[in-house]
Formats: structure tokens, sequence, C-alpha cells
């Protein structure tokens, strides 16, 4: 796979900055059917209306007072049966970027498939949306809310980084950063530097190789993370057997 220079970033990138639209995710769909999609191209919000999460539920944000967006790439040097692999490199490019800000020893996590979490509390979580042409990826839709200045949770399950730090954040410097630290793990992914990324992966993912109850078939199991396929599907042993979960088919039990 060809080597990237750090000119290919996507310095420059367009960037729509909307006060308010339904969903981040949606405007970007639509410059993509009018064919106005730049590689890196951003769409961010400051409130979504009808945002959207991953398993079909809804999306919610303070206005004003988080991160809202929507990145759109052209990897087209990935094939569908690769879709996990933006997957890892974007939990992990998020990651970097709340690492800037809580440093290299906090308890960030992520949470499979690409949820963000702190200790056991989800700060951020994030819904790719692919496009494909014939076997490969056209665009994909990178759909990130991350929690910054929200102090109000409707549950405890949920943080932010003001929350974490007690102080606020800007939010423009905050998305160039994040938008940065996105680029960086992308063109790993670009150079073929699958393995790097898988690795650091595991190293972040959330309850790996530890006991956990989880719901499985409307049933509580016992199960300890050990892996996941190149598909991104979940490697769960439970009772002594290796048992393999894609994302509607197994639910954490906190
Ligand atoms: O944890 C989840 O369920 C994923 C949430 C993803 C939310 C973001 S906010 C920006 C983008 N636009 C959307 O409608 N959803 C994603």
């Amino acid at each position: 796979m060809e080597a990237l220079s750090p000119q290919t970033l996507f310095t420059g990138q367009q960037i729509i900055w909307l006060p308010e639209c339904a969903s981040t995710n949606a405007e970007a769909q639509a410059l993509i059917l009018k064919n106005s999609a730049t590689d890196g191209c951003t769409v961010i919000t400051d409130k979504q209306t009808a945002g959207r999460g991953q398993r079909g539920n809804g999306w919610e944000a303070a206005p004003g007072e988080n991160l809202t967006l929507s990145v759109i790439w052209k990897p087209s040097f990935l094939a569908a049966t690769e879709q996990f692999q933006l997957s890892q490199a974007v939990a992990l490019g998020v990651l970097d970027w709340v690492q800037t800000l809580l440093g290299p020893d906090a308890a960030l996590r992520v949470k499979w498939p690409n949820d963000i979490f702190y200790g056991s509390q989800k700060l951020g979580g994030i819904l790719i949306e692919n496009t494909l042409s014939g076997a490969k990826i056209q665009y994909t839709i990178v759909g990130i809310g991350l929690n910054v200045n929200q102090r109000e949770f409707g549950a405890p399950t949920a943080t932010s980084l003001a929350g974490l730090t007690g102080r606020s954040y800007a939010l423009p410097p905050q998305a160039a950063r994040l938008l940065e630290c996105l680029e960086r793990r992308y063109l790993q992914l670009r150079a073929g530097r699958v393995s790097q990324l898988r690795y650091d992966y595991l190293q972040a993912l959330y309850r790996y190789q530890e006991r956990h109850p989880y719901e499985v078939g409307g049933q509580q199991v016992t199960g300890q993370i050990v892996g996941i396929d190149e598909t991104g599907r979940l490697a769960v042993e439970i009772n002594g057997q290796l048992r393999s979960f894609g994302l509607q088919e197994i639910r954490y039990i906190h």
C-alpha cells in the first residue's frame, strides 16, 4: 500500500458549521447525493433536532455545549468487508483527541464497537454510515457526538469533558484538534498500517479479557471478551465456549 506524506492531510478541508439541523449525518448524506462532498468535508452543528444513534436509537445533546459533527471520507481503498477497520481508526482518533485533554493515563476506553468511555461512563458515541459501490466503500460518513461542556445528564452512565475536569472548552479549536486526530488515524489506515490500528484498538478495548455479565438472546450470561474478528464481530468466551456476536446479538449489562 502507498505511503502517504503529511502533505496529503486534508488541510483546508471544507467545514460547514450549521446553527441547527436534523442530523449532521443526514446533511452529509445530502452533500454526497448532490455530488458536493469532498474528501474530509465536515458538517458541524450546534443543535440537532433528530440526531441518530446506534442500534436505531436517537442521539440527544444539549444545544451549543457539545461537539456534534460528521466527516465524509472516500475510502475507496477499503473493501465493503473491511468496514470495521474504519470503526477502529475513528474510535482511536477520537480517543487520541480526548487523551490530549485528559492526559495519557486517563481511564479512557473504546466500548465495542466504538463508544468512547471514561471508566464506566459514556463520553461520546460514533455512528458510521457507509455507501458501497460494488465490493468497495465509496463514501463513509463518520458521525461523532462528544459530550464536552454539558454538565447535566439524564443518567449517571454519561459524562462530559467538563464534568470530568471542571473546565469548559471552546468548541471551534477543539473541533479542529479532533479533526486532526481523526485524519492522523485515517492516514494510518490508508497507509495500510492495519495491524497497528488493531493492536491499539485492542489495548483500548473496554472490558477486554475481563469477566462481565452480558445479555444474549434475552438471557443473562457471564462472558469474557477475548477478541474481535476481521469483520468486527465480538469474540466472547461463555461457559468455556468461544462465541461470536454482531451488534444486535449481545448487550452489555452495567
Ligand atoms: O452512541 C451512539 O449511539 C452513536 C451516536 C452518534 C451521534 C452523532 S452526533 C453527530 C452525528 N449525527 C447524527 O445524527 N449522529 C451522529
